[in-house]
């Protein structure tokens, strides 16, 4: 196999030398320096961002409240199908990268590469979209500087970031995610306060979710759904909660990983999903969805929900303390950003799927060219600052999520084989040290409808045809395709047979 000729292997034939904690450390080249406390950080840093703070409000306005809701708690269930099937194979096998090395394991290294490169892509170019989205906040306060300008400066300071030692950029990490775990749940009790009656508005209840309504009517030329409206939630739905799976790509980097990853992984997942239904209850209970400034909102991304709840509510200096606030969650998510696409690159050179110099890590455990490559693609935030701004931002929004629904099914495939594996093999996946619950329905469930969104997320296009939103519909997948067969006709891999699949490469107790 051509597992035989990648660096990877040799490097673990080396390390078949080494101690037993030597084999944990070098076998990725990367240090074992982060905690699972950590890797949950980085996987909350990521997630929360543009997605929540800013593209809640866009479908707000166009499903209303009751689809926001319905929708966030959806894909909730779907990130939990995910999610537990990450926990499962990742406690058991470790390594950096995780999930692109288990397509490539497990089902055939052309996917691997193909997942491996579409997930990096999302990556890199949220990272574009991360850095934009920071300069469209702070010119709330000033549009005396160039929007340029802060774009290049945040580039140099998150780019300079990733160059770090990695425990200290978990630790940082840890410090931004906090920040925004408080605002997320300073914002729920102040919702609470606003609905009871604390604001100029008085008692609130659902009073508008009897007018203007629970669900709007989503309009695509003429035609109108309700069931459509709340359809369209999922991509923004989708969108904000990934993130969620990082946890699994910080896996190789873990000191405990057995213990750690599964907490990590409960931990996050209940954490995100908590937060965000309590934020877009909220956020739906307190605005009306016809509400002028969320309807601009929706057209042009230009203020975050939160922000609308505090100005209805009259409170004099908040909206600016939000507006800080988002700041750093974005920023915060930027950072995260060059760290998963790094780490994700650094994989694939492991696994012999990308140029092995992004492999070269200096003393201190960074993949440094890595870094600069990935953080290269951030530039692509300047593109930004052409008049149309915000449709390239929501263009970039649509492009990530429908790559990160690719990944999130392929996640369900790389279980569902796992499982079968391990059932032929007459291992019982009790003995594992996660078991993830509810299986194999669990893991069906969401590859199911993992492909179903990200199959029907251009759907408009099929009621009005339109070029550019098919475009940004579609590109995704038809990359993926041609990463696909483009790997496939150049390295003519073959699928991996049942009985080949290595469950042992990786793991720290054999
Ligand atoms: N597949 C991806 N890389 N998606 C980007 C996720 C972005 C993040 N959830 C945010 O709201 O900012």
């Amino acid at each position: 196999m051509a597992d035989e000729k990648t660096p990877r292997a040799s490097n673990d034939r080396t390390n078949e030398k080494k101690g037993a904690e030597d084999v944990e450390a070098g076998q990725t080249g990367l240090t074992r320096s982060l905690q699972g406390r950590h890797l949950q950080f980085i996987a909350i840093g990521a997630t929360f961002g543009t997605g929540l703070f800013l593209g809640t409000g866009g479908a707000l306005a166009k499903a209303g409240p009751a689809s926001l809701l319905i929708g966030f708690v959806f894909i909730g269930l779907v990130v939990y199908s995910v999610m537990v099937a990450l926990g499962e194979m990742a406690a058991y096998m470790p390594v950096a990268g995780a999930f692109t090395v288990y397509a490539s394991r497990f089902v055939d290294p052309t996917l691997g590469f193909a997942m491996g490169w579409i997930y990096w892509f999302s990556w890199s170019i949220t990272f574009g979209l991360e850095l934009t989205a920071a300069g469209l906040i702070i010119q709330y306060w000033t549009e005396a500087v160039s929007i340029g300008v802060w774009i290049a400066i945040f580039w140099v300071i998150f780019t300079g970031v990733n160059f770090f030692p990695v425990r200290y950029f978990g630790e940082m990490e840890m410090w931004f995610s906090s920040i925004k775990v408080v605002t997320v749940i300073g914002f729920i009790i102040f919702g609470i306060c606003i609905n009871a009656g604390a604001g100029q508005q008085g008692y609130i209840g659902f009073r508008y979710w009897t007018y203007p309504g629970a669900f709007a009517e989503y309009v695509v030329s003429g035609a109108a759904g309700k069931f459509v409206g709340f359809w369209s939630v999922l991509i923004t739905a989708g969108f904000s909660y990934q993130g969620s799976e990082l946890v699994g790509i910080g896996a190789g980097e873990t000191e405990n990983p057995r213990k750690a990853i599964p907490q990590a992984i409960r931990w996050t997942f209940w954490g995100n999903f908590i937060l965000f239904v309590g934020t877009v209850f909220f956020i739906g209970i307190n605005i009306p969805y016809d509400n002028a400034d969320l309807q601009s909102t929706a057209q042009n991304a230009s203020a975050s929900p939160l922000v609308i709840v505090a100005k209805l509510a009259g409170v004099q200096v908040l909206p600016d303390i939000i507006n800080a606030v988002l700041l750093t969650a974005v920023l915060s998510a930027a950072s995260s950003d060059v760290y998963s696409s790094t780490r994700i690159l650094y994989a694939l050179a492991d696994e012999g799927l990308a140029p092995a110099v992004f492999k070269k890590t200096n003393r201190f455990g960074t993949p440094y060219w890595s870094v600069a490559f990935c953080s290269l693609l951030g530039l692509l935030a300047f593109l930004n600052l052409s008049q149309s701004g915000a449709t390239v931002f929501n263009w970039l929004l649509n492009i990530t999520a429908v790559a990160g629904f690719i990944v999130w099914a392929l996640i369900n495939v790389c279980h569902l084989r796992f499982m079968k594996v391990l059932s032929l093999r007459g291992q019982p996946r009790s003995s594992l040290p996660y078991v993830a619950p509810f299986q194999p329905y669990l893991s069906w469930f969401g590859l199911f409808f993992n492909i179903l969104i990200l199959l029907t997320s251009g759907f408009t296009v099929f009621i009005e045809w339109n070029t550019s939103d098919f475009f940004v519909s579609y590109v995704s997948i038809l990359l993926f395709i041609v990463l696909y067969i483009g790997h496939k006709v150049v390295f003519r891999t073959k699928m991996v047979k049942m009985e080949n699949i290595d469950l042992t490469m990786g793991r720290t107790e054999i």
